[in-house]
């Protein structure tokens, strides 16, 4: 196992400098607030009836999860992600459509991205290029370009994810959020210093449950109304990141079902490892008491319970931080095992094996 103190070793096993990317979020999500800000729109005069998002993958499908979640109770129009090829029947001329795909070149959003052309939409894309920004300019869709990385999306959500939130403001469906993503950039500074690289394991909470988790598989739970997606990014980024099968689910939605198998037999449930999703301050009495319970019930079966707690002076921020510290965590347990956590070979060979005819 590789110690995680040893910081130059950590540092050279991340070849792709995931984790730097990672403590640089505050730079990141500053630049794509500017980007966005920078971003001009003319506001349409459609009614819309739903914001249906076209994107995939880590970072750009999760990013309109966490979206949903954080706009649950303020915007009055449904979001429905699709990740798919097609589109549902629903997509007409009153549904305002976001394209997303930070390579440009996915090859479902490109193929929903067709679909909907002839429906009288309303589209706006955003990308770092790809066949999406060459769409764009020929169907004179606007399009906000966005900085490139090392082609893994995942580690982009300040580029993704903070320019839809502005563009809907500059749509007017949504208030003003500058100052809330502030504050979680200031967040992101402050978490860097406990979640850091330079961090030491006794005193890296991320550190101890990426070493903790070894030899367990992950299960993260999650919570309505602005945790669900919260539990899905990090199930995600424990596949991309640690290359780890990892589960998610929902409370309350999996207390009428997934939890009748809490009673399997104690040598597979003892496998798991379950990082509960908590806040104090926005989970509601009902929900706390459920989690409660969950903790209580699975402590005595499950290999581990973690609770890990949000933090932060608004929605944006506390969710958020769970959002950091899961990329933190699912960084440092391949590292752990000394195993790079960019490269995502699986992901590449898929796409050859479909390319070949
Ligand atoms: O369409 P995009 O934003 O380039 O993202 C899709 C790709 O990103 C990934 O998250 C890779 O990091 C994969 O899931 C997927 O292949």
């Amino acid at each position: 196992m590789i110690d995680l103190n040893d910081v130059k070793k950590v540092r050279q096993i991340d070849s792709m400098s995931s984790l730097l990317t990672t403590e640089r979020y505050d730079m990141q999500f500053e630049e794509g607030l500017k980007i966005a800000e920078n971003f001009k729109i003319e506001k349409p005069m459609h009614n819309f009836h739903e914001l249906v998002i076209l994107g995939t993958g880590g970072g750009s499908s999760v990013a309109a999860g966490l979206l949903r979640s954080y706009l649950f109770d303020e915007l009055d129009i449904p979001v429905i992600i699709n990740q798919g090829y097609n589109v549902p029947a629903y997509v007409d001329e009153n549904s305002l459509i976001f394209v997303i795909s930070h390579s440009g070149n996915t090859e479902e959003t490109l193929s929903a991205f067709e679909q909907v052309k002839s429906k009288g939409a309303y589209m706006l894309a955003i990308t770092a290029g790809g066949l999406l920004q060459d769409k764009c300019a020929e169907n004179q869709i606007p399009c906000l370009i966005v900085p490139q990385d090392i082609g893994h999306p995942r580690r982009v959500l300040g580029y993704i994810f903070i320019p839809i939130l502005v563009i809907l403001s500059k749509l007017g469906l949504i208030s003003d959020k500058t100052h809330e993503i502030q504050q979680l950039i200031n967040l992101f500074s402050e978490l860097k210093q406990k979640y850091g690289v330079d961090v030491p394991v006794e005193d890296n909470p991320a550190k101890q449950i990426a070493m903790e988790l070894y030899g367990y598989i992950p299960l993260v739970y999650g919570s309505l109304d602005y945790y669900d997606s919260v539990a899905w990014r990090i199930k995600n980024q424990f596949g991309e990141n640690s290359k780890l099968m990892a589960f998610y689910n929902v409370i309350p939605n999996l207390h009428h079902d997934e939890a009748v198998g809490w009673d399997m037999p104690e040598d597979l449930i003892s496998k798991f490892y379950l990082i509960l999703l908590r806040d104090d301050e926005l989970d509601s009495p009902k929900i706390k008491k459920r989690k409660d319970i969950t903790a209580e019930m699975l402590s005595a079966r499950m290999g581990k319970v973690r609770q890990v707690y949000a933090e932060g002076p608004n929605r944006l921020c506390r969710m958020f931080s769970l959002v950091y510290l899961g990329d933190f965590i699912t960084l440092y347990a391949p590292i752990y095992r000394g195993v790079d956590p960019t490269p995502v070979n699986i992901i590449n060979l898929f796409k050859t094996k479909m390319a070949e005819s």
